[in-house]
C-alpha cells in the first residue's frame, strides 16, 4: 500500500485561463503546453491503517494544516474511487523553484495522482491518471505526459472527455525554454482567483475564448511542420491576449511589471538582431523564453545583461511521469 512517482512541471504554449466548472475543474478552453526536464517533484504515498487523518510532509516539513486540508480533499476523491477507507502518509519533494515562476502545483498534483492511485491499488492508464491528476490543479493533468501536450477541454459536463493527450515525443523537436526569474515585490493574484476573476468580470474573455481556439489549430499546425517561427509568434500572441483579459477584470489587475516588461522588450530587440526568441508568461512576473539550441547561447548572454534578471534556468522538453523505488 504504498508508491513513490516522478513528475516533471509544465509551460503552457496556449494558455488554460478559465473554467466551466470549478468543482470538476474543467476548462473554458484547450490548452498546450511542453513538460520541462529540469524542475520536478517526488511524492511517495503510504497507506496505514492506524492514522487517524493525512500527513503531509512537503521538502522535509510537516506541511501547513491549510496545506494538509488542501492535499487530504484531493485523497479523498482518490480513495472515493478506490473504495479505500484509511489515510496516508504523503511525502514531497518539490525540485521547483517557485521563485522562478513555476507553479509547482503542476508537477505535485500529477505526481500525488500517479503515487496515491498505484499505492492505493488502482491500475489507471494515463487518460484517467490525467483527469484525476485535473482534479487536484488543471494545469497538473498535462504533466503526466512528457513532450508537447494537448488538454482537450472536452465538452461532457461530468468531464469524461477532458483530459491530456501526447501531441509529440519530448526527443522529437529540440527546443529550449530560459526561466527567467525577475524582481518579484507584490503579492501575486494566484491563477485559481485571477482567472475566477477574470472569467466573471472582464469584458475582454469573450475575445479571449474567440481566438484562443485559432491559436491552439495554429500552434497544432506549427509543430506538425515543426515551425519554430510560427510557433514562437503563436506562444507569445497567446500569452499576451491572456495578459490583456486581467486588466479588463473588476478590479483590474496585471501580473507584468516593469522589470517583465523590459525583460519582453529585450526579446523583441533579439529578434531585431536575428535571434529568434519569444516569450510567455504565466501568473506571475518572471518570463520564459523559447529559442532553438543553435542560438540559445546568444541569447541566454544578452538577457543575462539586463540588471532586472535575478538567475536564469535552462530547460530542454521532459519526460512524462514514472514511478520510482521506495
Ligand atoms: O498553465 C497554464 O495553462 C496557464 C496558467 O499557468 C496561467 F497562469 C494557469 C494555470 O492554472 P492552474 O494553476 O492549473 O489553475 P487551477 O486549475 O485552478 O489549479
Amino acid at each position: 500500500m504504498k508508491a513513490k512517482a516522478r513528475a516533471h512541471t509544465n509551460i503552457a504554449l496556449i494558455k488554460y485561463w478559465g473554467k466551466r466548472d470549478e468543482a470538476l475543474f474543467l476548462p473554458t478552453n484547450s490548452s498546450l503546453s511542453i513538460t520541462l526536464d529540469k524542475f520536478y517533484t517526488d511524492t511517495s504515498v503510504r497507506f496505514d491503517p492506524k492514522l487517524q487523518a493525512d500527513q503531509f510532509f512537503l521538502n522535509g516539513q510537516q506541511a501547513s494544516q491549510q496545506e494538509t486540508t488542501k492535499i487530504s480533499a484531493f485523497m479523498d476523491k482518490i480513495r472515493l474511487l478506490a473504495g479505500e477507507k484509511h489515510y496516508a502518509v504523503i511525502t514531497s519533494e518539490n525540485h521547483v523553484p517557485t521563485a522562478a515562476g513555476f507553479a509547482s502545483s503542476a508537477s505535485g498534483y500529477a505526481a500525488l495522482a500517479a503515487a496515491a492511485t498505484k499505492a492505493v491499488g488502482l491500475e489507471l492508464d494515463n487518460r484517467a491518471l490525467s483527469q484525476v491528476a485535473r482534479q487536484g490543479s488543471g494545469s497538473a493533468s498535462r504533466s503526466i505526459y512528457g513532450g508537447f501536450v494537448e488538454w482537450q477541454k472536452g465538452e461532457l459536463e461530468d468531464g469524461l472527455d477532458c483530459y491530456a493527450v501526447p501531441l509529440l515525443d519530448k526527443d522529437a523537436w529540440d527546443l529550449r525554454v530560459l526561466a527567467i526569474e525577475v524582481s518579484s515585490v507584490a503579492k501575486k493574484v494566484l491563477s485559481r482567483e485571477g482567472m475566477k476573476r477574470t472569467v466573471e468580470t472582464s469584458p475582454f474573455y469573450q475575445g479571449w475564448l474567440h481566438a484562443v481556439e485559432l491559436d491552439l489549430q495554429t500552434m497544432k499546425q506549427a509543430i506538425a511542420t515543426r515551425d519554430f517561427t510560427l510557433l514562437g509568434k503563436t506562444l507569445e500572441a497567446n500569452a499576451c491576449k491572456m495578459h490583456a483579459t486581467t486588466l479588463g477584470a473588476n478590479p483590474p489587475f496585471l501580473y507584468w511589471n516593469s522589470a517583465t516588461m523590459q525583460v519582453m522588450e529585450a526579446v523583441q530587440a533579439l529578434r531585431d538582431q536575428g535571434l529568434e526568441a519569444y516569450f510567455t508568461i504565466d501568473a506571475g512576473p518572471n518570463v520564459k523564453v523559447v529559442c532553438q539550441p543553435s542560438q540559445v547561447d546568444q541569447i541566454t548572454s544578452q538577457i543575462q545583461s539586463l540588471d532586472v534578471v535575478q538567475s536564469i534556468q535552462h530547460c530542454r522538453i521532459g519526460p512524462g511521469i514514472s514511478y520510482l523505488d521506495q
